[in-house]
């Protein structure tokens, strides 16, 4: 993906080390990792950890990663992060086994629902109190229901309505079909979504609603970034990770500050607020840098939310990439509540990772109605420094504003939003955030995606990958965004 168009963890279980002060991270790091924007264990390093290794995903605690050690039940795909053996029966697992529920469904005929267990490949048929012990697993199974029956409404493609009653109503071949896709999609939803729920941000499940499914996507899940230790090092040398006064004596020589007008801002202490003197100091083009053509895509804007913690986005122009928001960090003296913090505050909005088809392969779908100028997610990948421009466009994220130059690639590790489609139309864009809880932290690079319109359930997510000329080349991959598009999505 070209500009900003295509781009928090459950903590690694990695041997890793809190980081201690900049000197020592400099020397130490090999790979670096963003943990948690945790809201109550701030203060020093606690969110930020250094790990040693490549980052490799590991099964979480509890009964998945027991029945992945003694299970007897293999499963014939191998996915990170994902238990490869489960336990077979109910006889074969231990008699201290902490039966967890996995998932909830409805059988055609029956009042009480079934549900699958982590760790087990047993399917229980419940009783009548089960629904009323385990609210957050019914939630799930009326969302799921809501998202099939939205779909059912909206969609033209047969196979895909076919599908659908697959997906709402299970039946005994299915469940006795322990080989079929479906069950690995079981899986892979699970787990991913388990990471969010650890991190503290709505969940997502995977879907295919195809006869033959095609194998669920393989790549590691984390929630927040994986930064490669010479992006590392950009980004600790660059301007954006001092703090606010050592800046403000920088760059404005400590006279403008306690003199300039504020301007409004939706902070919760607004007295106190710097994020649009942070972007005046950091961002804002000179008078000098809009004479040169290259610039032109320039002035640059800096996106504020209103007070709910919205953007207004009626005219955006999706094809420039100039545009920046600033968070509030604890300069600004507000709360993790403050509007200013949305990306801070993680994803609110169900969605689903929904195969689209063989041309586009999965795309991102709304679960929930999202409203125009709404925060949607975050793009999360592996951080780096490119060392040359012979980079597969696809899964790379370009950061031209915040610590320029530098890579957000979903390839291999990444979130829920490496599966955003190309629109030439879109609903959706990524939108360059500069964004840290405390002004000690290192300016990591982050990318936020806001809704340009309100979206519906069921709706496919967009975002815009490429500008005009590039889409208009007539070279590389057929546009597939509605039928008969003329555009092309350019390879390299
Ligand atoms: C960032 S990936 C998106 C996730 C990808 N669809 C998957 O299944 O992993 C970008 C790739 O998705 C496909 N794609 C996305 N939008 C498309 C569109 N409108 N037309 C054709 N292919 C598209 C192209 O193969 C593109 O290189």
């Amino acid at each position: 993906m070209d500009h900003v168009t295509p781009v928090k963890d459950q903590a690694s279980t990695e041997s890793y080390s809190n980081v201690g002060t900049s000197q020592q991270r400099r020397t130490r790091i090999a790979f670096a990792i963003l943990t948690r924007s945790s809201k109550t264990e701030l203060q020093g390093s606690k969110r930020f950890a250094v790990i040693h290794r490549e980052f490799k995903s590991q099964i979480p605690n509890g009964p998945g990663k027991e029945a992945n050690e003694n299970g007897t039940w293999v499963c014939p795909f191998e996915y990170p992060g994902i238990p490869k053996n489960k336990f077979f029966s109910k006889t074969e697992a231990p008699e201290d086994f902490d039966w967890k529920v996995q998932n909830v469904f409805k059988i055609k005929g029956e009042t009480s629902p079934a549900t699958t267990y982590e760790g087990s490949d047993v399917l229980w048929y419940e009783d009548d109190d089960f629904a009323a012990a385990n609210p957050e697993a019914m939630k799930l199974l009326e969302t799921r229901h809501r998202f099939l029956e939205a779909l059912q409404k909206t969609t033209e493609d047969p196979e895909v309505l076919k599908c659908i009653d697959r997906d709402q109503y299970l039946t005994k071949e299915l469940f006795n079909n322990q080989q079929h896709l479906y069950w690995h999609y079981e899986d892979v939803s699970y787990y991913h979504n388990k990471i969010h729920v650890d991190y503290g941000i709505a969940g997502f499940s995977y879907m295919c609603l195809r006869e033959e499914m095609v194998a669920p996507p393989n790549f590691q899940y984390i929630p927040y970034h994986v930064v490669k230790e010479s992006a590392y090092k950009r980004c600790l040398a660059s301007k954006g990770s001092k703090k606010y006064l050592e800046l403000e004596a920088e760059v404005a020589g400590n006279k403008s500050f306690w003199s300039s007008k504020r301007t409004p801002t939706a902070c919760e202490k607004p007295e106190k607020c710097k994020c649009n003197r942070i972007f005046q100091l950091l961002y804002k083009d000179t008078e000098d840098s809009l004479e040169d053509p290259r610039d032109r895509e320039l002035p640059r804007k800096l996106l504020q939310p209103n007070k709910a913690g919205f953007l207004d986005l009626e005219h955006f122009n999706y094809i420039s990439n100039q545009k920046i928001i600033v968070e509030c960090s604890n300069a600004c003296g507000c709360s993790e509540e403050c509007p200013r913090r949305r990306l801070q505050q993680g994803q609110k909005k169900r969605l689903v990772v929904f195969y689209e088809n063989e041309i586009i392969g999965f795309g991102l779908r709304a679960a929930e109605p999202i409203k125009a100028g709404e925060y949607v997610t975050e793009y999360v990948g592996t951080v780096l420094a490119p060392r040359n421009n012979n980079r597969n466009p696809s899964y790379d994220l370009g950061i031209e504003i915040v610590v320029e130059g530098l890579v957000i690639d979903s390839r291999k590790c990444g979130n829920l939003a490496r599966f955003v489609a190309h629109a030439c139309e879109p609903n959706a864009a990524f939108i360059e955030t500069h964004s840290r809880i405390f002004e000690t932290d290192p300016l990591i690079p982050r990318v936020s995606l806001y809704a340009l319109r309100d979206i519906a359930i069921g709706e496919a997510v967009t975002i815009c990958y490429y500008s005009r000329d590039k889409l208009s080349s007539g070279k590389g991959i057929k546009c597939a965004c509605r039928p008969n598009c003329p555009n092309h999505l350019p390879k390299n």
